[in-house]
């Protein structure tokens, strides 16, 4: 399988999302991937469900959707109800997340976790071959336009073991800090959608970056 791009709609120009998220359509990506945040779980807030409800308007990508925010299982039926194909919720978040998962399918969305730079990938052993994806943040979630944390291959490249061993279908999705080089890294460890803010939307031609990035 070749691996997926998800521009990170994150580090986007919040004055003009419409050219934004058109280019992302025109361009080679994948996955659209929308970063929603509480200002609780993570020192930051993004934006919220009008305004997803606006980008699937207009998006013609799957929706990828990373909830930054505390007891995300109250949220399943309006990420849902935004068209979401993929809904990722933080391991730290979630007391029961089997249960979480469940819900997750049983409303017709993927299910992805995600885990904190801080997680191990050993506490996924028993809940690794029912979800999707797992989604390794390479940086502290909040901000875009962080540096890349080295030690996020080696958990790649761990989780992929780990995959292999249980013949999973799980994919592995990293988010935070990916450019060329560290695109490169991740892949080579395993990872299989990569996930990028500030290196799409802050060069000149984010179009090209997208497809340098899908050719990796
Ligand atoms: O989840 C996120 C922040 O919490 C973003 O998706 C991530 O930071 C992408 O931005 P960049 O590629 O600039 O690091």
């Amino acid at each position: 399988m070749t691996h997926k791009i998800a521009p990170s709609l994150l580090s986007a120009d919040f004055g003009n999302l419409q050219a934004a998220i058109e280019m992302v359509n025109q361009s080679e990506a994948d996955w659209l991937h929308l970063d929603i945040m509480d200002g609780v779980f993570v020192p930051n807030i993004s934006f919220g469900f009008p305004v997803l409800k606006y980008v699937k308007e207009i998006s013609t990508k799957p929706l990828d959707v990373h909830l930054m925010i505390t007891d995300p299982i109250k949220f399943i039926k309006e990420i849902k109800g935004i068209g979401a194909y993929m809904m990722n919720v933080h391991y730290e978040t979630c007391v029961h997340l089997h249960r979480t998962v469940e819900q997750i399918r049983e409303n017709g969305m993927k299910a992805g976790v995600t885990l904190n730079p801080h997680t191990p990938v050993s506490l996924l052993e028993d809940i690794v071959s029912d979800v999707d994806m797992v989604l390794i943040m390479s940086v502290n979630p909040g901000f875009g336009g962080q540096k890349f944390i080295e030690h996020s291959t080696e958990k790649i490249s761990v989780l992929k073991e780990m995959i292999l061993r249980k013949n999973a279908n799980t994919l592995i999705e990293v988010d935070g800090g990916i450019n060329l080089d560290t695109g490169k890294k991740v892949l080579t460890a395993g990872a299989d959608i990569l996930v990028a803010g500030n290196a799409i939307f802050s060069t000149p031609d984010p179009m090209q970056m997208i497809a340098k990035l899908k050719t990796l």
